[in-house]
């Protein structure tokens, strides 16, 4: 591609390959959950998430999805247990949806999309700093968590009210005292599997961690997400939609359940 990545037809993830070779590597995400042939592993710690709001510093548009950032040079906001040896400390949160509410989601469980996926990556705090973790095996930790229409989610709000201060490509604004722990469901029970980035770098550094229990998000929430642009101010706009890699291949790999 001679321009950069995206999700169009020419510059989509079916081209990535091109620039990043990675995209056809052993152990690339997002992939179809197939509970049925996940493996209970009764070894698996619970998940820990202490996250300080205070930590949150702003919300940006950066052209492929919309991601707030955290302040990430202390243990304050970090995630142990679950697959995970170590602290991994926060960076980012962010989302991935669809144009519709029949896809958006990046994982899918029996082939079933759902509209919006949320991450929350963490990095190992054994390395100096996330660009470092970011190319190590057990450099990342992302938390999947996937939204299902449902009734008006007010843990979203906030997000979602910030939306008209980053439209477009390249605009960020101060996103204050935000407990990312808002966004989780009731129940931490996970499926667990070693992956990758699911945007270019497409890095083989991730051990990915989803919630089998979805949030909810309304339609009227999810429309707000659409009208968020993949493009900067003053281009012809392009609805921000879509922002989603499909499942790849698992070849070989196991994925285990943090339940029965
Ligand atoms: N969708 S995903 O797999 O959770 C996914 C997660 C993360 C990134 N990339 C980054 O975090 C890039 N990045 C840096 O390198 C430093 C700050 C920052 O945002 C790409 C994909
Ligand atoms: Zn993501």
């Amino acid at each position: 591609m001679s321009h950069g990545w995206g999700y169009g037809a020419n510059n989509g993830p079916e081209k990535w390959g091109e620039d990043f070779p990675v995209a056809n590597g052993p152990r690339q995400s997002p992939i179809n959950i197939v509970p049925k042939e996940a493996q209970y592993d009764s070894t698996l710690k619970s998940l820990k998430l202490k996250y300080d709001p205070s930590n949150a510093k702003g919300i940006l548009n950066n052209g492929h999805s919309f991601q707030v950032d955290y302040e990430d040079d202390a243990n304050s906001s970090i995630l142990t247990g679950g697959p995970i040896s170590g602290t991994y400390r926060l960076k980012q949160f962010h989302f991935h949806w669809g144009a519709s509410n029949d896809r958006g989601s990046e994982h899918t469980v029996n082939g079933i999309k759902f509209p919006c996926e949320l991450h929350l990556v963490h990095w190992n705090t054994k390395y100096p700093s996330f660009g470092e973790a970011a190319s190590q095996p057990d450099g990342l930790a992302v938390v999947g968590v996937f939204l299902k229409i449902g009734a008006a989610n007010p843990r979203l709000q906030k997000v979602l009210d910030a939306f008209d201060s980053i439209k477009t490509k390249g605009k960020q604004t101060v996103f204050a005292n935000f407990d990312p722990k808002t966004l989780l469901p009731g129940s931490l029970d996970f499926w667990t599997y070693d992956g990758s980035l699911t945007t270019p770098p497409l890095l083989e550094s991730v051990s990915w961690i989803v919630l089998k229990e979805p949030i909810s998000v309304s339609p009227v929430q999810m429309a707000r997400f659409r009208g968020l642009l993949f493009t900067g101010e003053g281009e012809a706009p392009c609805c921000m939609v879509d922002n989603y890699r499909p499942p790849q291949p698992l070849k070989g790999r196991q994925v285990r359940a943090s339940f029965e």
